[in-house]
């Protein structure tokens, strides 16, 4: 920030008496012109500028007194008649102006429609020299400094242009383009010197206060100001005295004559610059800069010239417009190339770190920034310099709080923010605070941040040396003496964030919520399926041995047994009990059992076939189903299994043994018969020595 003046004078109160200054209603004229006011129907003279008679060849009394058939010449009077039916039917704005050269009275008038504030309207005459001192022909070297215009490619260029352009066709001796930044500061940033002695502007900043608000705003009522002199003293207005009532003061905003003001004639003095025209150039409805020509000897300034000045504005303004356009086209191109990498369909769905590991590299080249963090839930991810994770949380809490409803927040000067606590001590100064839409829950935010970029501002003078005086009265601000430059090193703050820049973010911020959206319900789905498979498992698993329980068991048979009475095929069933496990718990404990339990089930696995089942049928006690084979096959593979059984050797309870049974399907048989026999089976193992298997008789 530049600093503010500091002496003890009350600069607000300058300020805002200095924007106070009516310069609209002056109540006087330039010097070199003078001015008529006539009521609407021009049947009467009401206010004239003190030297009228210089331009009318009558005193001004007469004007005054005798009818205006008597004391104008007709067709000056004729002329103005036909004027004031164009601006009547033709042209019902209150701002057209119309100008025409008045050979009778040998000058140049411009004439606009007054309305008063009671309603009333007048017609005001401004009446100005007619010299004409134009080289060669006057429109085509306009014409060609429009096309040259036309070609320019940048902003640069065409601003570089608009000044050469504006010296061919005008005799000012220094001209340049002043833009004005976010306070209203002034920066020169073209200019045209028509002589090598002058002072260079170019580069150097001017302290808004050289420019009051109110001039501003009058920028946009008349986009032309011409000052002829800044030391001529003006012409006073002075009402008819026939007039029985005071008319209001005339606001002259719209005109060219309007006198100079005595704080802006002691600047342009000050500035060794006689005489001035400026040309609003707006950006829409912004006022973005001014052209200002500045002479530094007493010249006329013919009023096609002005007309000129302000058409190649105009054109400039159009291209300037045009080629910001371009630059945020190019931008925005960027970034769209960006959403589709983001958001494509032929990639695996990504998560948001993942999202920003892809594409983080180049938002930094894009925003222009140092980092680039997305804050997700709990997860955060960075792309660039760190911004320390507590940092990121108290950032991410005083957005959601302050922040949610807009869902953005910038500053190029953090430690002039509400969140400067923040980043004390960090080396980020500018902040891109977008929050991703949709994911309020998890306050989403995608974070953008710039370091620090000095920046070196030349100033023609020092704004704090601006002096006061007084005025009517009041403190005002004096005309500045000094324009001699001095640098000031404005530091702790980023570049600026554009407008682009945000909404670009915000578009990505939204991607970036679809994209965690998406993943989301991709990771849920993912998640459910594993819980089904999990659910599954457990339903039909035992969960001590992991082999099948005995609902799933059941379910097989009833499957295997109407698939062998269908194909009539074999069918076997075996059911097998360890022997004596009582005392396996009773003497080394139930763990100890468990053990045996599952290392049976894990040894007795793999001996099957993939096409039998193996199941826990209930405490001890196992069931094999085995498809396709008849009693004979089943008891073989009973066999074995009591043979691997009886080669384990277990930790605590040593060699267990069990008992078999083995049942074959018979025509009829339903799934309680066939076990039933296999269970008789089993117990005559158990009753004939255990250890054994024993088929069905
Ligand atoms: N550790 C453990 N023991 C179990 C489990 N299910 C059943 N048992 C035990 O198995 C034993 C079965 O005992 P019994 O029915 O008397 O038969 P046994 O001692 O094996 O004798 P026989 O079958 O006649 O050879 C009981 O002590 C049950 O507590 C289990 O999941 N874990």
């Amino acid at each position: 920030m530049a600093e503010q003046p500091n002496d003890d004078i009350n600069w607000e109160q300058a300020l805002a008496n200095c924007a106070k200054e009516p310069i609209h209603i002056p109540g006087a004229v330039q010097s070199h012109g003078a001015l008529l006011a006539f009521n609407s129907d021009l049947s009467t003279l009401l206010v004239a500028s003190e030297n009228c008679d210089q331009f009318l060849q009558q005193p001004l009394a007469t004007l005054f007194a005798e009818p205006l058939a008597e004391t104008l010449p007709s067709c000056f009077l004729a002329e103005l008649e036909r004027t004031r039916q164009r601006l009547g039917y033709g042209y019902e704005t209150d701002s057209f102006e119309y100008t025409f050269a008045a050979t009778a009275i040998d000058a140049f008038c411009t004439v606009y429609q007054l309305r008063q504030s009671n309603g009333q309207r007048l017609l005001v005459v401004e009446i100005e020299p007619l010299y004409v001192k134009l080289a060669g022909d006057f429109t085509s070297t306009v014409r060609h400094q429009f096309d040259r215009l036309r070609r320019c490619k940048t902003e640069q260029q065409t601003l570089e242009q608009l000044v050469r352009s504006a010296a061919e066709i005008s005799d000012f001796e220094r001209i340049l383009v002043y833009r004005f930044d976010s306070e209203w500061n002034g920066e020169v940033v073209a200019e045209h010197l028509q002589e090598d002695n002058l002072d260079s502007y170019v580069g150097q900043h001017f302290p808004a206060s050289d420019i009051p608000s109110q001039v501003r705003d009058m920028y946009h009522v008349n986009a032309v100001r011409k000052i002829a002199s800044s030391t001529a003293p003006p012409h006073q207005l002075l009402q008819n005295p026939a007039l029985e009532q005071a008319l209001e003061p005339l606001d002259l905003s719209q005109g060219t004559l309007r006198a100079v003001s005595p704080m802006h004639a002691g600047y342009m003095q000050n500035m060794g610059v006689s005489r001035s025209l400026s040309v609003a150039i707006f950006d829409e409805n912004r006022l973005w800069g001014l052209l200002s020509c500045h002479g530094v000897r007493p010249a006329r300034t013919n009023p096609y010239q002005r007309h000129a000045l302000h058409s190649l504005v105009l054109m400039a303004s159009q291209r300037l417009m045009l080629q910001r356009q371009y630059q945020a086209i190019a931008f925005l191109d960027r970034v769209e190339e960006s959403r589709k990498a983001l958001l494509d369909p032929d990639k695996d769905i990504m998560a948001p770190a993942q999202l920003l590991a892809s594409q983080g590299k180049h938002w930094l080249n894009l925003f222009q920034v140092e980092t680039v963090v997305l804050a997700h839930g709990k997860d955060v991810s960075h792309c660039g310099d760190e911004l320390e994770l507590w940092r990121v949380s108290q950032l991410v809490e005083w957005l959601h709080k302050y922040h949610w409803v807009t869902g953005l927040f910038s500053s190029r000067d953090l430690a002039d923010s509400d969140c400067a606590e923040i980043f004390r001590g960090s080396p980020f100064c500018g902040l891109l605070a977008v929050s991703m839409p949709y994911e309020k829950k998890l306050n989403g935010w995608l974070l953008m941040l710039r370091r620090e970029a000095v920046e070196v501002k030349s100033w023609a003078g020092r704004p704090e040396k601006t002096e006061t005086q007084q005025f009517q009265g009041k403190t005002v601000l004096s005309p500045r003496r000094s324009f001699a430059g001095w640098q000031e090193t404005l530091k702790g703050r980023s570049l600026e964030w554009t407008d682009e820049q945000k909404q670009a973010a915000r578009t990505l911020a939204e991607d970036l919520a679809i994209g965690a959206s998406a993943y989301q319900i991709e990771e849920l789905n993912e998640r459910l399926q594993q819980a089904n498979k999990r659910l599954e498992h457990l339903v039909h698993t035992d969960a001590l041995t992991q082999l099948w329980n005995r609902y799933h068991m059941e379910q097989t048979l009833d499957t295997e047994l109407s698939r062998a009475q269908r194909h009539q095929h074999a069918l076997s069933v075996i059911i097998f009990d360890i022997d004596n496990f009582k005392q396996v718990n009773d003497t080394y404990g139930h763990d100890v059992g468990d053990q045996v339990l599952k290392g049976i089930a894990k040894a007795l696995k793999p001996t099957m076939r993939d096409t039998d089942a193996l199941g826990r049928w209930g405490g001890e006690e196992f069931l094999v189903i085995v498809p396709e084979s008849d009693l004979a096959q089943a008891r073989e593979l009973a066999e074995r299994l009591r043979q691997v059984l009886m080669g384990l050797e277990f930790d605590k309870a040593g060699v267990v043994t069990a008992s078999f049974g083995v049942a074959s399907l018979d025509a009829g048989d339903s799934r309680s018969k066939l076990i039933r026999r296999a269970d008789q089976a089993l117990y005559r193992a158990k009753n004939q020595g255990r250890n054994r298997v024993a088929a069905e008789q």
